[in-house]
């Protein structure tokens, strides 16, 4: 069975549990990478970041070398912006046609998620999802229980679908 792990992360958090999923299921890594992305901290980041998952933006991405329908499993990481997923995965949707896969979610967040994952799934279509889980900003907070969690989480999808 194939396995990918589809990330977005900014600020390293979702990064940190992705590497941990991919690494215990043996899953390939895709990370989207956004072609500009200032470095913003404090109050502009929120800004700069909320604005676009309000203006619906779909940022230009370097080129994207996995073909997610090769896989039969296929988790997806994003930090919230603004109680949604990030716009990296606006422009990743906009590129591939993802039907019918098993799917399974997981988020970083500043403790307030809002509808991360109705909203990602909405946007996702028709698929299997097999789970879902969050973590509050785990390199500030739990690392290493958060990492752990993840892990098993992952395993346990895995094992669902064998
Ligand atoms: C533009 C922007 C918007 C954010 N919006 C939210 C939000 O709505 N709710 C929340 O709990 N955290 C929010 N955060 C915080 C991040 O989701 C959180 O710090 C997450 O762990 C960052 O993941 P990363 O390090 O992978 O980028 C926001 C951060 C940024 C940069």
């Amino acid at each position: 069975m194939k396995k990918l792990v589809v990330f977005y992360s900014f600020e390293g958090n979702t990064k940190y549990i992705a590497e941990g999923i991919a690494k215990e299921v043996g899953a390939d890594l895709l990370e989207l990478k956004p072609l500009e992305e200032p470095k913003k901290s404090g109050f502009m980041k929120y800004f700069w970041g909320g604005k676009q998952v309000m203006t619906k933006k779909i940022p230009e991405l370097e080129s994207i070398d996995k073909n997610p329908n090769d896989y039969d499993l296929i988790y997806m990481g994003t930090p919230v912006w603004a109680w949604s997923y990030a716009p990296a995965f606006r422009a990743f949707l906009s590129k591939v046609n993802i039907k019918n896969k098993n799917i399974a979610l997981f988020c970083c967040h500043g403790g307030g998620k809002g509808k991360v994952f109705e909203r990602f799934k909405e946007d996702l279509g028709e698929n299997k999802y097999l789970g879902q889980i969050d973590f509050q900003d785990p390199l500030k907070n739990n690392k290493d229980k958060d990492l752990e969690e993840a892990k098993k989480w992952a395993k346990e999808i895995k094992e669902s679908i064998i």
